[in-house]
């Protein structure tokens, strides 16, 4: 994937959400492509990794996926802190899932960094027929709280690798520098003076 030339740059990226709603098997389809039915419950944390290319730029991502049952909450912020990028996850299927993921995004927007390039997936939308949140609902919610939305299905693949290329692609790296606009830094010591004022401590 690699490319001279190319910019390489790591992120760091925490899942968060309820027990079940689908967090490893998320980080496990976009890693290693698999899908395992009866996947076990995350102790802790888990930690992985797996690099994206966004036009010149391959974006590392560090990847901890965070254990939902609510025995490890008060672990979170540990994964959280200093994320470029946090997914809270719920099950479309499961209506408390969604009540838990907006209790992730709020404790993310009371603790967190302004800059955190925030997504909400609505995994498990292979199981239509179990619907329990609507769609719009969770788009409207995305929206006026400044989240990236989709819905995903970690076992038929569906929009898991969009997802992260959607992040990978808003990490603030990767927006065009804005305008320098305002301030203006001018050198204007001479050679002699600067030499002079660079020593030091002597
Ligand atoms: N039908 C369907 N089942 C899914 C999907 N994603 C996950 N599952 C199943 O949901 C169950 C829970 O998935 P996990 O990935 O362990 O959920 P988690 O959010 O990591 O759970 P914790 O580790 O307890 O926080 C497993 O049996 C998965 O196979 C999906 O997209 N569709």
């Amino acid at each position: 994937m690699a490319s001279s030339g190319n910019k390489n740059i790591n992120s760091k990226l925490v899942l968060l959400g309820d027990s079940g709603a689908g967090k490893s098997s998320l980080v496990l389809r976009f890693v290693k492509g698999q899908f395992i039915e009866f996947q076990e419950s995350t102790i802790g944390a888990a930690f992985f990794s797996q690099t994206v290319a966004v036009n010149d730029t391959n974006v590392k991502f560090e990847i901890w996926d965070t254990a939902g049952q609510e025995r490890y909450h008060s672990l979170a912020p540990m994964y959280y802190r200093g994320a470029a990028a946090a997914v809270i996850v719920y099950d479309i299927s499961n209506q408390e899932s969604f009540e838990q993921a907006k209790k992730w995004v709020r404790e993310l927007q009371a603790q967190g960094n302004s800059n955190t390039v925030m997504a909400l997936a609505g995994n498990k939308a292979d199981l239509l027929d179990a619907r329990k949140v609507p769609e719009e609902e969770a788009q409207a919610y995305a929206r006026e709280n400044g989240l990236f939305f989709m819905e995903t299905s970690a076992k038929t693949a569906t929009n898991v690798n969009e997802l992260f290329y959607e992040i990978a692609k808003r990490l603030p790296r990767l927006q065009p520098a804005p305008n320098p606009s305002g301030m203006v830094l001018v050198d204007n010591q001479r050679p002699a003076e600067r030499a002079a004022s660079s020593s030091c401590c002597s």
